[in-house]
């Protein structure tokens, strides 16, 4: 990682292969600290953060999330040709009294976010728990709201829970329903596509509260390899109708044998290569304006095979934001 000495690069570090010529790149040695001014780039944001899973009454650990993603990260390939950058993690603390409180880092979050897209970025917010899309539609929302002509937007949530929870107090199972409660604040439509649900872990509730707001989604059993052709006219159905996507990754919708370091692993799951099917897509659609991961867990991942697959699932999207057609 450029701008920093050897002995501060952080996560980022690992092999160098030095007789393979220019192009044997890793993430590592490509990855900068987001400088001031910067062109425009992919910056990955750190929301290292459990209080929402907390909250929830969830396993806590995914505050530890985005420095495992880092490390993950930092072997791998590099394929790309535009700026990555690290915008660093944010903190919650507030200025007055030192606290730090869901809300608050969920705000801190929110300001960066609209910084960046601001400065014409695309960030990937690396989770932390899934609190971070209620933190990251404040910063879209804020973004989308100083067009001249706010866009059409999209949420497209790879996730075995609809997310929608109705609680006093903001969660990691409630972003959906404080998204679309803004949305109607705002008079704006709510478009929101779940992929992955499971049945067996969403009330009869939810499911009421999904078709009450006009929710798309289609269950885990519905999301295998052979049912791709159906998935893409599924994801294409729903960006032909938004102008901006907000993608976002909650890696419990992955099946718990490959993705055990989340609170809630699943039973049946979506196999990574649907997902990266999936991310194919939306990014090829040139409409997603923003992305991010969910969910990871370091603490009830001991042999890292999570946070492997999280980082690969970073990587693809990375990889096809920077081809030339998308
Ligand atoms: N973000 C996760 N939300 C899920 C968690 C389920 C669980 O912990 O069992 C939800 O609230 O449904
Ligand atoms: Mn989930
Ligand atoms: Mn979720």
């Amino acid at each position: 990682m450029s701008h920093k000495g050897e002995a501060d690069r952080g996560p980022w570090h690992g092999r160098i292969d030095v007789h393979e010529g220019p192009r044997a790149l890793r993430w590592h040695q490509c990855v900068t600290t987001l400088p001031p001014q910067a062109p425009p780039g992919i910056a990955l944001l750190g929301f290292p953060c459990d209080l929402g899973v907390r909250r929830n009454h969830g396993r806590p650990g995914a505050a530890a999330g985005p420095a495992a993603l880092r490390r993950a990260l930092a072997n791998l390939a590099w394929h790309g040709r535009q700026p990555l950058y690290d915008a660093g993690d944010v903190g919650g603390a507030t200025r007055d009294t030192g606290e730090t409180t869901l809300e608050t880092m969920q705000a801190a979050y929110a300001e960066r976010i609209m910084a960046l897209l601001d400065a014409g970025h695309v960030p990937i917010g690396l989770g932390g728990g899934h609190e971070i899309a209620w933190a990251a539609w404040q910063g879209l929302a804020a973004q989308g709201a100083r067009q001249r002509h706010p866009p059409r937007f999209g949420i497209l949530n790879v996730d075995a829970h609809f997310d929608l929870r109705a609680a006093p107090e903001g969660n990691s199972g409630t972003p959906f329903r404080q998204i679309a409660e803004d949305c109607a604040a705002r008079g704006w439509n709510f478009r929101y596509c779940v992929l992955g649900i499971a049945e067996a872990a969403n009330t009869a509730a939810l499911f009421d509260r999904a078709c009450e707001l006009g929710v798309a989604f289609r269950l885990d059993e519905e999301m295998g390899v052979g049912n791709l052709a159906s998935i893409e006219s599924t994801v294409f159905g729903f960006l032909a109708g938004i102008d901006w996507l907000y993608l976002t990754l909650c890696l419990d919708a992955l099946p718990g044998g490959c993705a055990p370091g989340v609170s809630a692993p699943a039973t049946i799951g979506v196999e990574p290569t649907v997902v990266e099917a999936v991310i194919r897509l939306t990014a090829a659609s040139g409409k997603l304006r923003l992305a991010d991961v969910a969910e990871l867990n370091p603490s009830v991942d001991p042999d890292g095979r999570t946070a492997r697959l999280a980082a690969r699932l970073v990587w693809r999207l990375v990889r096809e934001i920077a081809r030339p057609s998308g």
